[in-house]
């Protein structure tokens, strides 16, 4: 692949339960040594339902939810539990989710542990001048607070903020949906990109093809433990391994 004309590089997190593009898979798997981000909020919910419940700082979170779901704790509790089962990926969920990290985050229970490919490379593109951009499920909030607190995953361990090397954050409100063609167009119409100058890297083979279906460069990131890839994609698809590769 010509990367040569790409300027903008477009990173997915990715969190789900199976796949990872800069975070390791354990992340959100391995619950015995780690507290971490999927578990985590479901931890703490009941406590943060129990004592916040009508506070206001907690209010939009809740009000964001469907009526149904907010006609107690317990109902609001056995949602977000079904949602979660099942990974949705909807907007009101990812936003309290990114709520209720916040704590974990600041009493070190956790740090975001990146691959460690991924520091030094972003480090190294953004001093190289180029744009780097995140679009992610998780809500833009949580999107920062990731990079705000990254680190090698263990409680109390140190953290760096890597903030400073994003230059914008995208999720399925302010772009829309990964796997659509179009959220990609307003994703570079927004960094006042073309398409064609942007790259994006995902662990998604179907995210990645809607990148590519609007004339964006797009690679797969193929992590250990990621879910297999097809014989089709590894023929139609570029494929690496870690960030060096590109
Ligand atoms: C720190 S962002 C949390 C990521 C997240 O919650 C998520 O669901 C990631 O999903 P994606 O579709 O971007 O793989």
């Amino acid at each position: 692949m010509d990367t040569s004309q790409v300027n903008t590089i477009l990173l997915d997190i990715d969190f789900s339960y199976v796949e990872g593009t800069i975070c390791p898979v354990s992340f959100v798997k391995n619950v015995l040594r780690y507290r971490i981000l999927f578990p985590y909020a479901l931890e703490s919910l009941p406590t943060v339902l129990y004592h916040q419940w009508n506070d206001s700082e907690f209010q939009p979170y809740r009000d964001a939810f469907p009526e149904e779901a907010r006609k107690s704790p317990a109902a609001f509790q056995r949602h977000v539990e079904e949602l979660m089962a099942k990974d949705v990926k909807i907007a009101y969920l990812k936003s309290l989710q990114g709520y209720l990290w916040i704590k974990g985050y600041q009493n070190g229970d956790y740090t975001a542990p990146l691959f460690p490919d991924v520091a030094p490379q972003l480090k190294a593109w953004h001093a190289a001048g180029k744009t780097l951009a995140i679009f992610s499920s998780g809500s833009v909030d949580a999107q920062k607070l990731f990079f705000q607190y990254t680190g090698s995953g263990e409680a109390r361990s140190a953290t760096e903020d890597l903030n400073y090397l994003i230059t914008d954050y995208f999720d399925t409100v302010n772009a829309g949906s990964k796997t659509e063609g179009q959220s990609y167009v307003k994703i570079a119409e927004k960094l006042g990109r073309k398409c064609g100058d942007v790259l994006f890297l995902s662990d998604n083979v179907n995210e990645v093809r809607a990148a590519l279906s609007v004339g964006m460069k797009a690679v797969v990131v193929d992590r250990p433990d990621n879910a297999p890839l097809s014989e089709e994609d590894k023929k139609e698809l570029v494929i690496i391994k870690g960030l060096q590769d590109i």
